[in-house]
């Protein structure tokens, strides 16, 4: 039973049946349910939230949640929230692409997934985790959920078919996924094989920002975020259900597919978001904008204006500043920022950056454009307008310091040269 298509919208009290009739009229959990089925609530947000952040909803099912056997320990070593191993090395660090698994091994979504970096942990509720993943199968009788975080997913290469207990997000590369915090799911690869990124965002639900003097519209439209509509399966197996719980995995044995939602209403679900819609705002008098103006979407903290995390990209773009450096210029910046790059080339970076990489510049480490980039640059005519075309890079900027994993320190793919792109920027100083 599936219902293909999305509703779109940001954040809206979507309503959404395979089945005629499935959703209650008038109240969310009558006496006895439509199709005999279950209400069950699904809350992202404290009951008592504000209205304008209150998430939660309402789910019709074959079966509740809770119907599946005890949990016991998972082993995926790779994958885990262990920020606090000794002390953080400041240096620049940047790695290239996370290895695909060997073509004889199966590695599915949840197998290939391997943490490099995060902050603060699941038990506070507040921070992220940076993590790759590199698969090349299925998942196959196996569902998952992140108890720990809402899961902000970024394919670098090959499709995602994720389908989730509230409906099916199909996602390729600049495209992005956002799975909200315990909700069951799959992923299938269409492609065969499958790279990118995720952010755990333990933290407050991401959000779009506000737009100040900007206006009414610009950056990520709210109608470009979809919704998928209920779809569900009518399944009965031996079949295992994966939990992230308070930075560990465990497995238990479940006897149908969680995947068994018939009907839903609410505001807590899954969306995609198409990058390239991004609205991109930037300079046309002078100087490089700060990188607030790329902000997608943010999870705020209790100080105001100071993100647990925001979640930026770098897409196509004219630059057309005069008497300017228009690439990204040197800085020390309290946040700390972790970065990807999904399609073409960053125009801070001539070499060195590739699709698949990342890197790492942490809490007032020195960064910027590397010596080639510096060199064109401060050379370029600026009589003319330059077009960054065919790239998407993005960047996931957190408050608190993110602390490298031992694993992504030594991990084979960790570029140990990477601070030799600097070396060439010499002196030039005449008094
Ligand atoms: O460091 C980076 O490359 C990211 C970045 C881009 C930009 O345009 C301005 C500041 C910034 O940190
Ligand atoms: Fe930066």
């Amino acid at each position: 039973m599936e219902s293909n298509g999305y509703q779109s919208g940001f954040g809206n009290e979507f309503a959404t049946e395979v089945v005629a009739g499935t959703l209650p009229v008038g109240r969310n959990s009558p006496q006895r349910v439509a199709h005999g089925l279950y209400a069950e609530q699904l809350s992202g947000t404290a009951f008592t939230a504000p209205r304008s952040h209150n998430r939660r909803s309402w789910l019709y099912r074959m079966r509740p949640a809770a119907v599946h056997g005890s949990f016991q320990p998972f082993s995926q070593p790779r994958l885990h929230n262990d920020f606090d191993a000794g002390p953080v090395n400041p240096d620049q660090m940047r790695w290239d692409p996370l290895p695909m698994p060997a073509a004889d091994a199966r590695v599915d979504f949840v197998d290939g997934l391997f943490t490099m970096a995060g902050n603060g942990g699941p038990a506070a509720m507040t921070g992220i985790g940076v993590h790759l993943y590199a698969a090349n199968a299925s998942m196959d009788g196996r569902f998952f959920y992140d108890a720990d975080a809402e899961l902000l997913v970024v394919p670098q290469q090959g499709r995602l078919h994720i389908a989730t207990e509230l409906g099916v997000l199909d996602v390729e590369p600049q495209e992005i996924a956002v799975i909200p915090r315990g909700v069951r799911f799959r992923v299938e690869l269409p492609d065969g094989a499958a790279r990118g990124y995720v952010c755990e965002n333990f933290g407050a639900l991401l959000r779009l920002p506000d737009l100040g003097p900007i206006g009414s519209n610009g950056l990520a439209n709210p109608r470009d975020f979809l919704t998928p509509n209920a779809a569900c399966e009518d399944l009965e197996g031996d079949f295992e259900l994966v939990a992230k719980f308070q930075g560990h995995l465990w497995r238990a044995d479940i006897g149908h597919s969680p995947l068994d939602v018939v009907g839903w209403h609410g505001n807590y679900a899954p969306y995609k978001y198409d990058l390239r819609r991004f609205n991109t705002i930037g300079s046309i008098s002078y100087d490089h904008p700060d990188p607030s103006i790329f902000l997608v979407l943010h999870s705020a903290s209790d100080t105001p204006g100071t993100s647990n995390m925001d979640f930026a990209i770098f897409p196509p773009r004219w630059l057309v500043a005069q008497d300017t450096f228009r690439p990204p210029w040197f800085h020390r910046n309290i946040a700390s920022e972790f970065m990807g790059l999904i399609h073409g080339a960053y125009d801070a970076k001539a070499e060195g950056f590739v699709p698949g990489g990342a890197s790492l510049h942490n809490c007032m480490t020195g960064h910027g454009p590397d010596a080639a980039t510096f060199d064109k640059a401060s050379h370029a005519d600026l009589s003319k307008p330059d077009v960054v075309q065919d790239t998407m890079a993005f960047m996931f900027e957190a408050r608190a310091v993110i602390r490298p994993t031992r694993q992504a320190v030594e991990a084979g793919h960790r570029q140990r040269g990477y601070q030799d792109c600097w070396t060439g920027l010499g002196k030039h100083f005449k008094a």
